[in-house]
């Protein structure tokens, strides 16, 4: 399979009043066509940062690309002409977000805005494009599309909101769809309803999915392969089955310890030691180093590189040094 996206060596930083905030640090993994990409790690590991920085949508001005690049089908996108960086952008990458009016308007009926989608991006006419957007609501199992295309989002459940916001995101057949925690403020049923209609669609439509979650239950239902980040970082990268039967790093394993699975149901839940620490405190050694339970001297004063262990598994710890580089 070919490669869609490629981060390389991507550097994202924030210039807030009170000094810079390195929010990606020299990430490096690509999403090839069609497949699904699972990023995964807690609270402030970079995975939004990433997808913004890749979809243009940092701060301005303060929220900046220091370094490296991201590259559509092997061309930068970084250094395309504004036009055709604003076309990709708007054609043929989309993002969903947790929360479904980040992307509605909610002063407009929906079958409206997916219209607008037809109108301005894919160049249709009025009356095709309404046709297209009842076409639309319907594939996303709108029932009665029709009279619900003239509904505004605040007359929609939560569900059907996700439902509108992911046909408004697939109305320009985009080929890479990011999914930030698409699913995780609905309730378990609607949430497996909403991740089997976007791999429906994907098959469908044979859209690539970046998917952001903290969710390893999604991930093991979802994604292709999947990349840990932790502290701006890839910590792991590998195909799915391979991160959930042979993990490396003791970050990975942390995850997949604290997960909820039949066997350890009943049980009180692992927990990785400590917090997250705040970018600043996590420069210039492992990220994950004050609450590694495996830590060693060399991990407090130097940052891992990410090394190939097994063929298209990447670690970035010092318990694995002497492979190949990865990045
Ligand atoms: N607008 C901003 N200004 C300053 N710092 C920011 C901004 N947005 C994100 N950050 C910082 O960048 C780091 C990475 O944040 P990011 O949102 O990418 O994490 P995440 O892994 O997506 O977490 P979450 O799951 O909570 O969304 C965090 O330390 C965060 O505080």
């Amino acid at each position: 399979m070919s490669k869609l996206i490629e981060f390389n060596n991507l550097h994202t930083t924030f210039f807030t009043d009170s000094g810079p905030v390195h929010a990606v640090n020299g990430v490096t993994f690509s999403i090839e066509e069609g497949s699904t990409t699972a990023v995964v790690g807690e609270s402030g590991s970079g995975k939004s940062v990433t997808a913004l920085s890749l979809m243009g949508l940092l701060p301005r001005p303060y929220g900046k690309i220091e370094e490296g690049d991201i590259l559509y089908k092997g061309k930068s996108i970084l250094s395309m002409e504004k036009e055709e960086r604003r076309m990709l952008r708007s054609r043929d990458l989309a993002m969903i977000f947790q929360e479904p009016m980040t992307s509605l308007n909610p002063a407009l009926k929906i079958g409206f805005q997916i219209e607008e989608v037809y109108r301005r991006i894919m160049g249709l006419s009025k009356a095709d494009a309404k046709k297209k957007a009842v076409e639309m609501l319907e594939m996303v199992e709108i029932k009665d599309a029709e009279n619900k295309a003239r509904s505004y989002p605040h007359e929609l459940s939560g569900g059907q909101r996700q439902r509108v916001m992911i046909a408004m995101a697939l109305a320009s057949s985009p080929k890479l769809l990011i999914a930030d925690e698409p699913t995780t403020a609905l309730d378990v049923t609607i949430q497996k309803e909403v991740l089997e209609l976007m791999e429906s669609l994907q098959r469908e439509m044979g859209t690539a999915i970046m998917l952001i979650t903290h969710d390893l239950g999604v991930v093991a239902q979802m994604a292709d392969h999947v990349v840990v980040m932790y502290g701006g970082r890839v910590m792991e990268k590998s195909d799915v089955c391979t991160i959930f039967d042979r993990p490396l790093h003791p970050y990975t394993i942390g995850l997949l310890r604290a997960r909820p699975t039949l066997e350890n149901r009943g049980e009180k839940l692992y927990n990785i030691p400590g917090n997250v620490p705040p970018p600043s405190e996590m420069e210039g050694h492992c990220p994950f180093y004050s609450r590694c339970d495996k830590r060693m001297d060399i991990c407090g004063r130097e940052v891992p590189r990410l090394r190939e262990h097994r063929p298209g598994q990447c670690v970035a710890c010092f318990l694995y040094e002497g492979e190949a580089c990865c990045d």
